[in-house]
C-alpha cells in the first residue's frame, strides 16, 4: 500500500519515511503482537499478517496439532519458511510468534526490517494469557506461569536484540500501536541527513 493510505498527516510522514520497510513485532506470548499489529498497520497504511495465522492456513491444520502430532522441530521449520515468504514483501506489519526469535535464520529475514518488541510485565502476560481462548501448546504444562517464567528467562535477551523495545504500560491495543508510531522515527534514518560517506 502506498504511504498516502496511512491515517494522519504525521503517520503518512511516517511511512514515507519507512519507505515501504517491514515491521516485524517480536515478544512473548500475550505480549499483544497479534493484536497490535491489525491498528498499527491501519495507521501506516501497511498490510497486517499474523505470521501464525498464515503458518495455519499453509499448514491446514492448527497449531496445536502440529505440535502435538510433528512435534515443535517441524512448527519452527514452518515458522521460518513463513518468514522467508513474507521477507519478499513489503509495507507489512507482522505480528510473529513468540518463538520466533530463538531461529538465527529469522533474525535474518527479520532485519531486513524493523524488529519492533513489545514488553509487557509477567504478572500482565499471564492475565492475558489466562482470558485467551487461543490455545498455546507451549503453556500446556503442570505450572504454566513457571514455563512461562523459564522461557522469559531464556528468551529475554533475543527480544532485547529487537531495533525497538515498547514497554506497555497499561494502555489498549490501539494505544500500544500509538506508543509504536511514537517511537519508531527514533529507530529510522534522520530524513535531513545526507546519506555518510564511505570511511
Ligand atoms: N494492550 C492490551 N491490553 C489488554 N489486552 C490485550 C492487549 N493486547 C493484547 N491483549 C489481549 O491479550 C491476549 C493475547 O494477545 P495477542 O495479541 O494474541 O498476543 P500475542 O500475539 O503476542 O501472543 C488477547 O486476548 C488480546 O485480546
Ligand atoms: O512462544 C512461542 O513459542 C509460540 C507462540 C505462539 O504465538 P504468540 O506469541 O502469538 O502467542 C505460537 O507461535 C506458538 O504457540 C509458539
Ligand atoms: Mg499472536
Amino acid at each position: 500500500m502506498a504511504p498516502d493510505a496511512a491515517t494522519s498527516p504525521s503517520h503518512r510522514a511516517l511511512a514515507r519515511r519507512l519507505d515501504g520497510l517491514n515491521i516485524y513485532l517480536v515478544g512473548m506470548m500475550g505480549a499483544g503482537k497479534s493484536a497490535v499489529g491489525r491498528p498499527l498497520a491501519e495507521a501506516l497504511g501497511y498490510r497486517f499478517i499474523d505470521a501464525d495465522a498464515t503458518l495455519t492456513e499453509a499448514a491446514g491444520r492448527p497449531i496445536a496439532e502440529i505440535f502435538s502430532s510433528e512435534g515443535e522441530e517441524t512448527f519452527r521449520a514452518l515458522e521460518t519458511s513463513v518468514l522467508n515468504g513474507i521477507a519478499s514483501w513489503h509495507s507489512l506489519v507482522v505480528a510473529t510468534g513468540g518463538g520466533a526469535v530463538t531461529r538465527p535464520e529469522n533474525w535474518g529475514h527479520m532485519r531486513q526490517g524493523v524488529v519492533v518488541w513489545l514488553d509487557a510485565p509477567e504478572a500482565e502476560l499471564l492475565r492475558r494469557l489466562a482470558a485467551d481462548p487461543t490455545r498455546r501448546p507451549l503453556l500446556d504444562a503442570p505450572d504454566p506461569a513457571a514455563r512461562l517464567q523459564t522461557l522469559l528467562q531464556e528468551r529475554r535477551p533475543l527480544y532485547a536484540q529487537a531495533d525497538l523495545t515498547v514497554v506497555q504500560d497499561g494502555g489498549l491495543p490501539a494505544a500500544v500501536a500509538l506508543q509504536v508510531l511514537e517511537a519508531l522515527p527514533s529507530v529510522l534514518r534522520d530524513p535531513c541527513q545526507p546519506p555518510q560517506a564511505p570511511d
